[in-house]
C-alpha cells in the first residue's frame, strides 16, 4: 500500500519529483508561494496529468484509474474549493458521498461530524460560513469514505490557533490509524511538530526530504524561503521561530 512517485513532472510547474511514502505517515510538502505544492497534490490525486513520470499507490498509476477507483482510493482537500451554491452543510456532506458506494452513509457522516466537531453547523448554509468553518466542512468532506490516503493542500489556512492545532491532531490521528498523509502546507513550526518526514520544494524541484530537522536547515530555509528560524524546544514539543535574513545574511 505505499505510494511511489518518480521522475514526476508537470509542464514547466514541476521537475523530476521522486519520492516514497508508508502507510501510517504524515508527510508535510512545503515550499515558498509557487513552488509546487498545489501542482504536486493535483498531480498525486490524479486531476492533472504528468508529462512525465508516475504516481503509484500500492502498484497502481493513479492516472490510469477511473474517477471512482481514485475516489475510493484518497480524500482531497483542495487549497481552494469551489463557491457551494445555497445548501446546508448537512446535504453538502451527503453529496460528497453520493458516488463512494459507502455501506453505511449514515454512521460515515456521523464519524466525519464528530471528528471535526461540527454538529452545530449542520443545518447552517455552507455560504454563509465563515472562513475558518468552511475550511473545517471541507476538511470534513475530505475525510468522508476513510479512504487509505489524504492528501490536503493547506487544511490550516484560514483556522484559529485552537483549530489548527485540532486539525493538526485529526491528521495526526488519520496517520495513527495507519493512513498516509499528505500534506502542503506553510507553517514550519506546525510542520516540524506534527510531521514524521517533510518534502522541501523550490522553483519546482525537490531540494530536501527526510526528518523536519534535517529539512529544515539553515541552508535549506535561506534557499526556499530566504528566512532563517530558531528551534524552540518545550515539553509541548519543537516548534520554529522564523525571521527574516539580513541583508548581510541573503
Ligand atoms: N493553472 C495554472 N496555469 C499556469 N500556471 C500555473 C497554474 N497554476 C499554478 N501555476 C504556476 O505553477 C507554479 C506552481 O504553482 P503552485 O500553485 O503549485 O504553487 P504552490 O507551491 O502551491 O504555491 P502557494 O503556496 O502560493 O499556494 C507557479 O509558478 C504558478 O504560477
Amino acid at each position: 500500500m505505499s505510494l511511489k512517485v518518480t521522475h514526476l513532472a508537470y509542464q514547466e510547474r514541476l521537475q523530476k519529483v521522486s519520492f516514497a511514502a508508508q502507510p501510517g505517515e504524515l508527510v508535510g510538502i512545503l515550499g515558498a508561494n509557487g513552488a509546487g505544492k498545489s501542482t504536486l497534490l493535483q498531480l498525486l490525486c490524479g486531476l492533472l496529468k504528468p508529462t512525465a513520470g508516475a504516481v503509484t499507490f500500492a502498484g497502481s498509476e493513479i492516472s490510469q484509474m477511473s474517477a471512482l477507483a481514485q475516489r475510493q482510493l484518497l480524500g482531497y482537500l483542495p487549497q481552494a474549493p469551489h463557491a457551494e451554491a445555497a445548501i446546508s452543510v448537512e446535504h453538502f456532506l451527503r453529496a460528497g458521498m453520493v458516488n463512494l458506494q459507502l455501506r453505511s452513509p449514515e454512521s460515515e457522516l456521523q464519524r466525519v461530524v464528530q471528528t471535526l466537531r461540527i454538529e452545530t453547523l449542520l443545518a447552517r448554509g455552507v455560504h454563509q460560513l465563515s472562513g475558518g468553518e468552511q475550511r473545517r466542512v471541507h476538511i470534513a468532506r475530505a475525510l468522508l469514505g476513510d479512504q487509505p490516503w489524504l492528501i490536503c493542500d493547506e487544511p490550516t489556512a484560514s483556522l484559529d490557533l485552537y483549530y489548527q492545532l485540532q486539525v493538526m491532531e485529526i491528521l495526526r490521528e488519520q496517520a495513527g490509524q495507519g493512513k498516509l498523509v499528505t500534506v502542503a502546507m506553510h507553517d514550519l513550526g506546525l510542520a516540524a511538530r506534527y510531521c514524521d518526514r517533510l518534502l522541501l520544494l523550490d522553483g519546482g524541484e525537490l531540494l530536501a526530504q527526510g526528518a523536519p530537522a534535517a529539512v529544515l536547515s539553515d541552508a535549506n530555509l535561506a534557499q526556499a524561503y530566504k528566512i532563517k528560524a530558531r528551534w524552540l524546544c518545550t515539553e509541548d514539543g519543537v516548534t520554529l521561530l522564523p525571521s527574516l535574513l539580513t541583508d548581510a545574511e541573503s
